[in-house]
Formats: C-alpha cells, structure tokens, sequence
C-alpha cells in the first residue's frame, strides 16, 4: 500500500527533515510512526498524501509511483486518503455536518448523496446527535471525533494521522484510537505519527521510530518493514 524507497527530504535553506528512509506499510495494516518532535514525521505522512515532494527517493502509493502519478489521477488519489491532523483544522464559523461535508464537497458529490455519507460518518465517531452543533460547543475529544469523521468521509482506503491524540488526556487518547483500530479492522490502512508511547506500545502494532529524519528502529517488522 505505501512503499518509500530511499527517500530524502531537504527543505530550501534547510536540513534535511528525512535521510534515507525506506518502509513499507501492506495494505490493511496498521503502523505507528514514533520520534521525538523534529524528527520528521509530519513530513513523513505529508511525502506520502504527495503535499510534499522528496528531494530523492521513491514512494508508491498503491502501486503507483507519486513521482509520475498523471494529473488525471489526481482526483483519484486525493480520494483514496484521509488526513487526520492533531488540531483538527474545523471552520469554527459551519456546524459539524458542514465541516465534515467538506471533502466531498471539493470532490464534487451530489448534495444528497453527501448527506447520507456525512451522516454514516458522524455515526462511526458516535457524533450523529451532534450534526447541527457548531464546533465551538463540543469537547476537544468531540472535536478530534469530528476531524476524524471529515477524514473518513470519502471512505479512504489509508488514513495518514499526525499527533491525533496530541491535546487529549490519556482516556481520550484511548477512544481516539480506537476509532483508528475500528477503522483499520474493517480494512482501511492506517499509519498514525504519536508520541505516545505508552499508548500505542499497548496496541502491539508496528511501529518506526524516527531520530533526526532517520529511521533508528522497527518494531513488529512484519506489516511494517524494510522495502
Ligand atoms: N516547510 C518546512 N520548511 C523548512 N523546514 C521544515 C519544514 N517542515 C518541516 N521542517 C523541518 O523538518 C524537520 C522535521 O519536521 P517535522 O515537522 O516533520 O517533524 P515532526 O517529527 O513531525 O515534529 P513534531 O512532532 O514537532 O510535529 C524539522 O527540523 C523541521 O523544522
């Protein structure tokens, strides 16, 4: 499902955020990208969803090579992921039915049709009584639920998260990724950047560990490996 040969990643005027990094990630499985902050994780998941580019290196995509991925099937795989983001980016000034329409707004689907997928959504974080509620009124463990109901709105076959329990305390955290393990059961392929060790060492699933835009370990090397 996500293949990164060899990839660097150097900003202008930078260093450089990834050296080297190869992974990969099978389709239907769930991995954790660990590391202190500045190691590069958001730029990791950011290389993948192709809002960034890398300075060398390969990265596929269910089989497709991001490099020469033709502009018609842009759409195509901005449809395929979803991103979670740790501050969950919702417009404060549209209820939460509105924010989390959004993807399929841009991705140009019918109103009802729409609708009934915001509604499936809202369901699946447990938010469907809170459709009409404007974002500012709910709990920032709601809020998240909302981010992530956005995300999978299109159902996406990945799900790229960074820090998605980052604000949260520890039970919060837990129910958040949940959601992802749910998610991920029903098939949809999740690579998740936390720092919450403690969290996520308990749900024995792969893990990366990145230091300095490296990768300094893996853990559970079968779904999450060398490429
Ligand atoms: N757009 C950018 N321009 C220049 N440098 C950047 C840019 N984005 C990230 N960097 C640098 O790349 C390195 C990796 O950053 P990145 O945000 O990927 O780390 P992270 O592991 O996600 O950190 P955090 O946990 O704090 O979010 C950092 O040194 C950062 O300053």
């Amino acid at each position: 499902m996500i293949r990164l040969q060899r990839v660097t990643k150097r900003f202008d005027g930078g260093a450089e955020a990834l050296h080297n990094v190869s992974l990969r990630v099978d389709e239907g499985a769930l991995a954790f990208v660990t590391g202190p902050s500045g190691a590069g994780k958001s730029t990791l998941l950011r290389l993948i969803a192709r809002l960034e580019r890398p300075t060398r290196g390969r990265i596929l995509v269910n089989d497709q090579d991001l490099a020469t991925l033709p502009k018609s099937r842009e759409p195509q795989f901005r449809r395929s992921i979803g991103l979670v983001f740790q501050d969950h980016r919702l417009l404060f000034d549209r209820p939460v039915h509105a924010n989390v329409a959004l993807p399929l707004e841009i991705l140009g689907y019918r109103r009802a049709e729409a609708r009934k997928r915001v509604r499936a959504a809202l369901d699946k974080v447990g938010l469907l009584h809170k459709e009409g509620a404007e974002p500012q009124t709910l709990s920032a463990g709601e809020q998240q639920r909302v981010g992530i109901a956005r995300a999978i709105v299109h159902r996406p076959a990945l799900l790229l998260a960074d820090e998605p329990t980052g604000n949260l305390d520890p039970a919060l955290s837990r129910e958040i990724m949940q959601l992802f393990l749910d998610f991920n059961r029903v098939g949809v392929t999740a690579l998740i950047a936390s720092h919450n060790l403690e969290l996520i060492s308990a749900l024995r699933k792969p893990m990366l560990h990145l230091e300095h835009g490296r990768i300094e370990a893996r853990h559970a090397p079968r779904a999450a490996s060398p490429a």
